[in-house]
């Protein structure tokens, strides 16, 4: 059969197209006919030029050459081939016999060479042959041509990919990966090959890769998907995570094999791809982080903290232990945000956020519970000790001033402490106890913390009734004010009272400052209350003073809130000019804290009122800030020792050398000295010998009613008088 027209379909075969070239007519006439006998399409040129001229027109599938022709011969006829259809084969007939110019010819392009006078049979089989191969050599390159251009479709296709698409043999090792993997993480894929996935999976992700890959169920309708990070390399930021999705090849489908780079045989058993979720998992994280921290401090928002306590509280349950919850309100945060604006207060936010951190550990959290509110939880505590070093811890860690621009500022801390289980077993209990002793803290002059107790409690049912109650019974005149004597201790004298605000309750009966005062100053009724006590005892007081007793002192104890009130000085001097009380008579008393709290302000509220004649004293001295620098800047006239250093004097404590060192700087600084609390004879005698000017404590009698108090005014008790 003749061979078809490589570029026809088979089923409609076309002619095979021969160019004969021969100067010699005889020749040339007998191979045409031949070749038209076997139904060739047979064109002929009787020289060089006349093949180069049909060349350049037609289309030939084989050239039947002379070699020695005049003018342009066979070589020549051949380069023209060359250039300009090199398709078409060729094969030298001639007359030549020289093995050099035979070999030329082939060297050239010739496909077969024909010596002349040439036998037909032979000729037509070499013709057959050369075409066949021709039309091989055809359909070979058109299919090869095909391949390249389906591999690379496929390959565009593969690359192109917005995913890293992989396969990897029944251990895990990589047999393929797209050029993805380079620009998502920086791997060239070439390096890749052969190695097992961990290499490029993050440590921590490697079980579940490995789980994943060998589950039972998965299949090409079933793919395992799973997030993991990816490990990045060169100069990208850390790991990524992917959505990786694969599945096992089926062997019918996919009876490939490849093998890498050392020969050695691997064959693809998954198919997978690797999409980049890195952004989205950022964002889901962020939304997360905002549901739960607060953006300003970063710290964990209160439904964290209370997620965090409710599981601690369980541990703490099943284990036995003990668990602190704390609440911290900032003190003159309000100030300094109204004063320096929000900006600033954001800023002293996160100053504030980052001392508390740095004096906590790992498994405690610190939660912004809102505005100036910080809760902190200390998740397993063996004693009330341990809270209490942390708080303290705290408290010192905010006494150093913040300089927020060209200002520095001083916030205290107020802190309340409750302790699971005694201050709660549950989570609403602790928070809210916690609250209430933190109260407690701002009640007695902030800057200072306090454990939740029985006493404190006040729930919020029974609360709102107090505070009802309270409310009435401002109206009702239910409030008392007892006395307490100061007595000089060179004279045994009463020289002063200290008034003490009492609750005679219709139902509870007597109740004491602690059973209602925190509860007066968060409702802010604390300025009513003191205003009716210092009025009850101008009054009582003024009526004393009238009878006889012109130096008797009157001491009244003033909440920070009706201090920090910006009319505070007109109101007293009011009061006092309303109910007749001489100033020199009236001592207020105030704790160090307060004076912290805005050294400016009070100061100056301080010296107008001493200006008018009235002494100010330091109450529970040496319990807060103790900076003495602002004693002798201030017209202080007395300081109280606190009760805490007057009772170490009985077990010989280093409270004991506190008492010696307040009472040698009060008398350095030529101020009066009162004790507090004092109880036992030993404990007089001790701070009498150090010449602490007055005594004030149970010793001397407890604060009473004004009715027991007159009786024994000017007079001694009789268990001091012994002495
Ligand atoms: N253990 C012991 N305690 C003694 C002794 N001598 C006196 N005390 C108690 O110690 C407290 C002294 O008052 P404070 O330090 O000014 O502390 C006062 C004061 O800060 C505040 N307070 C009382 N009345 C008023 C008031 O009218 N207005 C304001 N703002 N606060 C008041 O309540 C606090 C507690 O007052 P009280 O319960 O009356 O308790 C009084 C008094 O009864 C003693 O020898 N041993």
């Amino acid at each position: 059969m003749k061979p078809a027209h490589a570029e026809q379909p088979l089923n409609a075969p076309m002619p095979a197209r021969v160019l004969v070239v021969d100067d010699e007519p005889r020749l040339l006439t007998s191979l045409c006919s031949l070749l038209r006998s076997q139904e060739y399409s047979v064109t002929e040129a009787a020289d060089g030029h006349g093949a180069c001229q049909l060349i350049d027109s037609q289309t030939f599938d084989l050239a039947m050459l002379d070699l020695r022709m005049p003018g342009i011969d066979g070589f020549d006829v051949m380069r023209h081939i060359a250039s300009r259809q090199p398709d078409c084969g060729v094969v030298v007939v001639s007359g030549e016999s020289s093995f050099d110019a035979v070999s030329r010819a082939l060297r050239r392009g010739a496909l077969d060479y024909i010596r002349k006078p040439f036998d037909p049979d032979e000729l037509l089989a070499t013709v057959e042959s050369v075409l066949e191969k021709r039309a091989l050599l055809r359909a070979h390159e058109h299919i090869r041509g095909r391949l390249e251009k389906s591999e690379a479709l496929h390959r565009y296709i593969v690359n192109s990919s917005p995913d890293i698409v992989f396969m990897l043999d029944g251990d895990g090792h990589f047999c393929f990966v797209n050029s993805k993997v380079e620009c998502m993480l920086g791997y060239h894929p070439q390096e890749l090959r052969g190695r097992h996935f961990r290499h490029i999976i993050d440590d921590r992700d490697v079980a579940r890769g490995t789980y994943a890959l060998n589950a039972p169920n998965i299949s090409a309708d079933n793919p395992r998907t799973l997030e993991v990070r990816l490990k990045t390399r060169g100069s990208r930021r850390a790991n990524r995570y992917f959505e990786i999705t694969a599945f096992p090849i089926d062997p019918e489908t996919w009876p490939q094999a490849g093998a890498d780079e050392h020969g050695k045989h691997r064959e693809a058993r998954y198919y997978g791809t690797a999409r980049d979720v890195t952004e989205r998992k950022e964002a889901e994280a962020f939304i997360n982080f905002q549901a739960y921290h607060d953006l300003l401090t970063r710290l964990p928002n209160r439904a964290l903290f209370k997620d965090r306590l409710e599981l601690a509280i369980t541990h703490a349950r099943r284990e036995n232990q003990k668990l602190a919850v704390m609440f911290l309100d900032l003190d003159r945060f309000k100030v300094i945000n109204d004063t320096l604006g929000h900006a600033m207060g954001d800023r002293l936010l996160q100053a504030v956020t980052h001392r508390l951190e740095r004096c906590l550990r790992k498994g405690d959290t610190l939660s912004r519970f809102g505005g100036d509110e910080f809760t902190l939880l200390l998740p397993s505590i063996h004693s009330h000790e341990d809270a209490r070093m942390i708080a303290k811890k705290l408290i010192k860690a905010l006494r150093n001033p913040f300089q927020l621009g060209d200002h520095e500022v001083f916030v205290g801390v107020s802190i309340g402490i409750s302790i699971f289980p005694e201050a709660g077993e549950n989570m609403d209990h602790l928070i809210q106890n916690a609250d209430i002793a933190m109260y407690h803290v701002k009640a007695r002059g902030k800057d200072g913390y306090r454990f939740y107790s029985a006493s404190m409690s006040i729930d919020s049912a029974n609360r709102l009734i107090l505070e009802r109650d309270l409310r009435l019974a401002l109206e009702r005149e239910e409030l008392r004010v007892f006395y307490q004597p100061q007595v000089c201790a060179a004279t045994n004298q009463v020289v002063g009272l200290e008034a003490l605000v009492r609750w005679q309750h219709p139902v509870r009966g007597l109740l004491y400052p602690r059973d209602f005062l925190p509860l007066a100053e968060e409702t802010r009724l604390i300025t009513q209350v003191s205003e009716w006590v210092m009025n009850q005892a101008f009054q009582d007081v003024g009526h004393w003073i009238r009878s006889g007793q012109q130096d008797l002192r009157l001491a009244v104890n003033l909440s920070p809130i009706q201090v920090e009130h910006p009319k505070f000085v007109e109101t007293l001097m009011k009061q006092l000019r309303a109910s007749h009380f001489p100033p020199r008579n009236l001592e207020i008393e105030i704790t160090e804290n307060l004076i912290m709290n805005d050294l400016e302000q009070i100061s100056q509220k301080l010296r107008e009122l001493a200006d008018f004649g009235i002494r100010i004293a330091i109450d529970d001295f040496g319990t807060g800030y103790s900076s003495l620098n602002y004693i002798h800047r201030l017209p202080i006239h007395t300081l109280k020792v606190d009760q805490s250093f007057v009772k170490a004097i009985r077990s010989g404590e280093e409270g004991a050398c506190i008492v010696n060192a307040i009472i040698a700087m009060a008398h350095g600084l030529r101020l009066e000295i009162i004790a507090e609390g004092v109880e036992t004879t030993e404990q007089l005698t001790y701070l009498k010998r150090l010449g602490c000017h007055q005594i004030q404590g149970f010793i001397h009698g407890a604060a009473q009613p004004a009715e027991a108090i007159e009786n024994c005014l000017g007079h001694l008790p009789a268990k001091a008088a012994m002495l």
